[in-house]
């Protein structure tokens, strides 16, 4: 079906902290990276943000999640149709729940509906193999990330950190020849990251965010509570591992004491804590941490950061990358990776029992 070589994919994300749909072209053929191309981004609207967040930790069946998947369709409809052309289109969709040791994992929206309304074919619901064969269905960035790093042609193991609304990262060394698959990777969600500070600034200030950090920095850091707070069993668990964004429940309550500054400057430690806790798990000292998703933007987070580990960190742009399509690229070199046959988790990344290919490939209903 798709031709062979290099092709132009269209990749897209909505992620879990629910502000937009990123999307972004990859000239690939699902090993390498040939070429960056054009990068979009459309925020969700106040009402469709809201849509999404009511069918959160709710499953296929509910009305809720109906909804939210017409929402995900019409906005990514909408964003896919402003690029000019493409081969081939990798549809994450929206994670409304996770929980792979137990009802599975899902994506809102359906590929099939984009298929038909962009005319190209779709590889979506990229998680569910995945879990079905015993992985955690996350995180999948990892093989995006290895050919990251052989792109920036790094002179040793790297990690690649994305701090979205849940943290997770990658650790890859490029020394390793493909098949990737056979332990260039190890890969896992570290904790909470932006959603719970997000969560929080939204309660006390209406506000989307803690801009630049600025709130967080003029507070103190309850150091017993992140202390307390890693002794949750996640953090004592051996990768792969993944986490749905309400994992942590209590993570507000436990700050509810503090005030505004000083419960967002610990919820921001929490963050780079639990980054801390999970470079631990590493087979050995990366040369740097490479810092993408709206996390990097965080200079307060960024200090913590730098204080707590012993290499360097920095935002992915400093080796060449867009933090903010990084996502969105991966599911565009994900989904040649589908339609190619090639694996896109494997047992160090998802902790699948071994390395397969997820997804499904719809074709619009002419070109079948
Ligand atoms: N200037 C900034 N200052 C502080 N925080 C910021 C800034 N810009 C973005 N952020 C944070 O980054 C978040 C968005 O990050 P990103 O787009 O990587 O998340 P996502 O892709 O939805 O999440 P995930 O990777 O978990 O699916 C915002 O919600 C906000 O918390
Ligand atoms: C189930 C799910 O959607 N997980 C997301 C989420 O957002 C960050 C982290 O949790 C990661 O595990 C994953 O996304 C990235 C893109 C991944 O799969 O690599």
């Amino acid at each position: 079906m798709l031709k062979e070589g290099a092709v132009w994919a269209l990749g897209c994300m909505s992620g879990t902290s629910l502000d937009g749909v990123d999307a972004a072209l990859l000239k690939t053929d699902g090993r390498r990276i040939l070429e960056f191309g054009e990068a979009r981004y459309r925020p969700y609207t106040e009402e469709e943000r809201a849509v999404i967040a009511q069918a959160l930790g709710l499953w296929p069946g509910f009305p809720e999640v109906e909804a939210a998947a017409e929402v995900v369709e019409t906005a990514h409809a909408a964003l896919l149709s402003e690029f000019e052309d493409c081969d081939l289109i990798g549809f994450h969709g929206q994670t409304l729940a996770h929980d792979p040791r137990g009802y599975g994992t899902h994506q809102a929206g359906d590929g099939r509906v984009l298929a038909e309304v962009l005319q190209r074919p779709v590889v979506w619901d990229f998680r569910t193999s995945d879990v079905e064969m015993g992985g955690e269905g996350a995180p999948l960035a990892p093989f995006y990330h290895f050919a990251c790093a052989k792109f920036m042609e790094a002179e040793g193991p790297v990690v690649f950190l994305n701090l979205g609304g849940v943290g997770n990262l990658t650790w890859v060394d490029p020394a390793f020849e493909a098949p990737e698959e056979e332990g260039a990777l190890l890969a896992f969600d570290t904790g909470p990251a932006n959603a719970p500070i997000n969560d929080l600034v939204f309660q006390r200030r209406g506000l989307p965010f803690d801009e630049d950090g600025a709130l967080a920095a003029q507070g103190e850091v309850d150091e017993d509570l992140v202390a307390d707070f890693l002794e949750a069993a996640y953090f004592y668990r051996m990768p792969p591992k993944s986490l749905d964004r309400n994992d942590f429940p209590d993570v507000l309550e436990r700050v509810a004491h503090l005030d505004d500054a000083d419960a967002a400057a610990t919820l921001t430690a929490i963050c780079a804590a639990s980054v801390a806790r999970a470079m631990e798990h590493l087979p050995s000292q990366p040369i740097g941490v490479l810092v993408t998703g709206g996390g990097r933007k965080n200079p307060t987070l960024m200090a913590m950061l730098s204080v707590l580990l012993d290499v360097p960190v920095r935002p992915v742009e400093d080796a060449g990358f867009d933090g903010d399509m990084l996502e969105a690229q991966a599911f565009a070199f994900l989904a040649v990776r589908v339609a190619r046959g090639l694996p896109t988790s494997c047992p160090n990344t998802t902790g699948v029992s071994m390395a397969i290919g997820g997804g499904q490939i719809s074709a619009p209903e002419a070109a079948r």
